[in-house]
């Protein structure tokens, strides 16, 4: 089978470089397009030069229409108004959509949702393997305790983040929810400050921290009577979200339209 065609959206940034990277390493994938939004001051840039791989000819552009068209799929790690347009975009192209981008809200959900009716979506905010095991072992875990467990979720992440909870905190405290048979819209307790008054027995407790280079930790904390279990995972290189981002890349490009998960991706 001839390579698969894909376009890096957020191309400059600190995914869209790390995947230029892990493209030109992999086989079955080849760098077919790079976008960044308009009036981005490295547009005509050169991709392969920014990310350190010398001129590969692909220069950033900021009109993802035509690149759509003649590409198999897109990789997109930006910013929820960009990921929705990307996502109607790749619906008409009738093309692949991986989405990493977190900080997604229920509308931002809903349109996505509308675009895999036509495109091939695998959207997750954790594309790495280890995040992906973690979240059924917590699944399972949360199931096993029981609500005499609390639970909280403690993410780190680096200081330009925008979004918190981080979209991995959201997957494993969904799990959490999932293992004891609970609504996690219903039982999130997120932003605790000033006079909270006690926890809320069954409750989903989330803590975000923000510094430095971090790349992505987090720690699942089940505390109960006189004892605590800890599962947890710590990035340590982008790269890990990117081999993800093209594992579900391939592995959507044989699917019919739906939007598919991570747990679909790696059959877990
Ligand atoms: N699911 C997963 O496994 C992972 C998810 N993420 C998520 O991916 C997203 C990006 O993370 P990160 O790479 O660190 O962030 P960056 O800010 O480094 O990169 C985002 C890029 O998207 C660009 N962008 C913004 N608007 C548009 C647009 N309309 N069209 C095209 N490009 C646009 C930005 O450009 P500019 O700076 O000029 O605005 C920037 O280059 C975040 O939501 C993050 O949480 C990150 C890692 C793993
Ligand atoms: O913004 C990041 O950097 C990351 N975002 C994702 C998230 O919100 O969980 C995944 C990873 O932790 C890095």
């Amino acid at each position: 089978m001839s390579d698969m065609r894909l376009v890096v959206v957020g191309a400059s940034g600190r995914m869209g470089l790390t995947l230029a990277r892990i493209i030109a390493a992999t086989e079955g994938v080849t760098l077919a397009g790079a976008v960044e939004r308009e009036g981005s001051p490295l547009l005509g840039r050169d991709v392969g030069e920014l990310a350190g791989l010398g001129p590969n000819g692909v220069k950033i552009s900021d009109d993802p229409l035509p690149l759509f068209a003649a590409a198999d799929g897109v990789v997109d790690f930006t910013v929820p108004g960009a990921t929705t347009v990307f996502a109607e975009l790749a619906a008409q192209a009738r093309i692949v959509h991986v989405i990493g981008t977190t900080g997604l809200s229920e509308a931002d959900e809903a349109a996505i949702a509308a675009a895999a009716r036509h495109a091939r979506i695998v959207k997750s905010g954790n594309m790495s393997l280890g995040v992906n095991l973690l979240a059924q072992l917590v699944k399972q875990a949360a199931r096993a305790l029981g609500p005499e467990f609390d639970i909280e979720i403690v993410e780190m992440h680096h200081n330009r983040k925008v979004d918190a909870p981080s979209g991995t905190a959201l997957l494993l405290g969904e799990a959490a929810a999932a293992g004891r048979g609970i609504n996690l819209s219903n039982h999130a307790e997120r932003g605790r400050d000033g006079l909270t008054g006690p926890r809320e027995p069954g409750a989903i407790g989330f803590a975000a921290l923000r510094g430095g280079t971090v790349v992505g930790d987090h720690s699942v904390i089940m505390a109960g009577p006189y004892e605590r279990i800890e599962l947890g995972h710590r990035a340590e290189d982008r790269s890990i979200f990117a081999r993800g981002a093209l594992k579900a890349a391939l592995w959507a490009r044989d699917q019919k339209p739906g939007l598919y998960s991570m747990v679909d991706v790696l059959g877990l």
